[in-house]
């Protein structure tokens, strides 16, 4: 009695029971062992051969899970959450089975929507799915913003047929799916576009519903992108058929061989309804966030006991030491992993560019580094993003924008160089190493009296295992000489900047006021 006492006293909110019933029976994930492609029941053979061709053999355990709750008469039934942690395969988990779904498809027009926070993760997502849909003749657009609204919407859609043929019915015209696309891979911000300003672009035929990192979109509240999308895909009372003026049948091009099972719940509304799958490596347990989802009688599949999981072959480590080291620390560190690819997270844009303009007057440092943040161009960031994938970038430094999705080959190590906020945060920085079943390092540089909170916020994930590591004294103090240089360098280069800022402001401000002048 005593025991169970001091035992529920010691949970912490990690640990809690779930609020909601449905999250207290999830299908457990690490139940399944992930199999070889060719022994996937139902797989599509021309998808198995996409799949050999990407070079996977065997699936990973969620992708397995997700394919058995999904596929096969009834599924789809329920709205699904997948919390699983970073690179155990989400992405192949849920393109899978709505590539399959949708491969029985007779006409196109947007039938998937995947919505994610961030283009670069969007484009990621997007090569997935390119790399399997067009197997089976589907066709995978997106909406990110990566060209010109107008180049995007005639990707998206076709001229309406009344332009090339002004003798059809405007009716029919309104009724027939003007969508190039079945799949589209969207952020927020472009999906609003489209949804807002784009002639022909309807969500109306949607059966599937995908939000990537849900946690992290539930906050983004981009022009009520949710609300707007899930108002539009409701169906009830809709007939997705086509007929002609006098209510005949024209065709059925909406209707699938996807199920045969029962519809629960949806008893005289219209058919098929939309199912909503959602995903995070660290899904919010929130009653009222996850009721904005409007989730139908969810089922929810989940890996390991603890609610934050870390993957398995990470190790964790933590350097102590005062603030005014910090950045030769972290030199002597980037030394000791030799020019291996590594991202080094700091709180801010403001301290990335510090930390790095910094680096810069250290000459002759064995690694290449780059900054990547906001307050660079977006052409600039992919520019940068590339190099580093291809190897002519050793080091990245930036901010929690790096930290959601973004899977790089080879990355072996990540370095908080401020101290996580959260653990949820930890998660995802770390999680950039460490994927696919490979191994990786998370290192977290801390002040003394930040050790306490960051064992007790590591203690909420699983593997909160984290080993301390110390650098060689004398390595740092080689440093120190150009140190002092480096800094007074890198206030001379700050102040020079903000100067070069306001000035150009100072220009701008008398530029329109010369314009306000003139028009008067
Ligand atoms: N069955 C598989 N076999 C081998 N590699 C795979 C398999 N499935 C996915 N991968 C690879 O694993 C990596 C991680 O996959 P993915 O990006 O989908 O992870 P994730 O769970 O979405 O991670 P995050 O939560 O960080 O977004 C990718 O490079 C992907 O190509």
């Amino acid at each position: 009695m005593v025991a169970m006492a001091r035992n529920d006293e010691e949970k912490g909110p990690a640990d809690r029971v779930p609020h909601l019933p449905w999250m207290r029976y999830p299908v457990d994930i690490d139940a399944f062992s992930g199999c070889p492609v060719a022994q996937l029941p139902r797989l599509d053979p021309r998808l198995a051969g996409a799949l050999q061709r990407m070079g996977i053999e065997s699936f990973f355990p969620v992708q397995e899970a997700a394919w058995v709750e999904t596929i096969g008469p009834g599924a789809f039934e329920r709205d699904v959450c997948i919390n699983s942690p970073t690179g155990s395969g989400k992405t192949l988990a849920y393109a899978l089975p709505i590539v399959q779904m949708l491969s029985t498809r007779k006409v196109r027009c947007l039938r998937a929507l995947v919505v994610l926070p961030t283009r670069d993760l969007a484009l990621q997502v997007k090569e997935v799915f390119d790399a399997i849909a067009p197997v089976v003749g589907l066709s995978v657009g997106s909406a990110v913003g990566q060209s010109s609204l107008a180049d995007e919407v005639s990707n998206l859609v076709r001229k309406p047929k009344q332009e090339l043929y002004p003798t059809i019915d405007e009716e029919y015209v309104k009724m027939e799916p003007q969508t190039k696309v079945d799949i589209l891979v969207a952020t927020p911000g472009r999906l609003m576009d489209h949804i807002n300003m784009t002639n022909g672009f309807s969500l109306e035929h949607l059966q599937y519903l995908v939000i990537d990192e849900t946690d992290r979109m539930l906050r983004e509240a981009y022009q009520s992108w949710l609300p707007t999308v899930i108002q539009l895909t409701h169906s009830i009372g809709q007939d997705h058929s086509w007929h002609d003026t006098d209510g005949k049948t024209l065709l059925h091009p909406l209707t699938t061989i996807r199920r045969s099972g029962v519809e629960r719940g949806f008893k005289g509304k219209c058919y098929p309804r939309l199912a909503k799958i959602v995903l995070s490596a660290t899904l919010t347990q929130d009653p009222s966030k996850l009721s904005q989802l409007e989730l139908h009688h969810p089922l929810l599949l989940n890996s390991g006991k603890k609610r934050y999981r870390i993957p398995t072959k990470l190790e964790s480590y933590k350097l102590i030491c005062t603030s005014n080291l910090k950045p030769l620390s972290l030199i002597v560190l980037l030394q000791e992993l030799q020019g291996n690819k590594c991202l080094v997270f700091t709180s801010s844009v403001e301290s990335s560019h510090r930390l790095s303009t910094l680096l810069g007057f250290f000459e002759d440092l064995p690694f290449k580094f780059s900054e990547y943040s906001r307050l660079q161009r977006e052409s600039t960031r992919r520019k940068t993003l590339e190099a580093f994938k291809e190897g002519e970038i050793d080091v990245l430094i930036g901010t929690d924008r790096m930290a959601r999705g973004i899977h790089i080959d080879g990355l072996r190590y990540v370095i908080n160089y401020d101290m996580p906020p959260y653990v949820k945060t930890y998660i995802h920085r770390a999680g950039r190493t460490a994927r696919a079943g490979e191994s990786g390092s998370c290192f977290t540089f801390l002040r003394k009296h930040e050790v306490k909170t960051f064992d007790k916020m590591l203690k909420k994930a699983d593997n909160a295992s984290c080993s301390l590591h110390s650098l060689p004294e004398e390595s740092i103090e080689t440093l120190r000489p150009v140190f002092s240089s480096a800094l007074k360098k890198l206030e001379e280069s700050l102040e020079s900047e903000a100067a070069k800022k306001s000035n150009s402001r100072d220009k701008i401000t008398s530029g329109s006021k010369r314009k306000r002048t003139n028009q008067k």
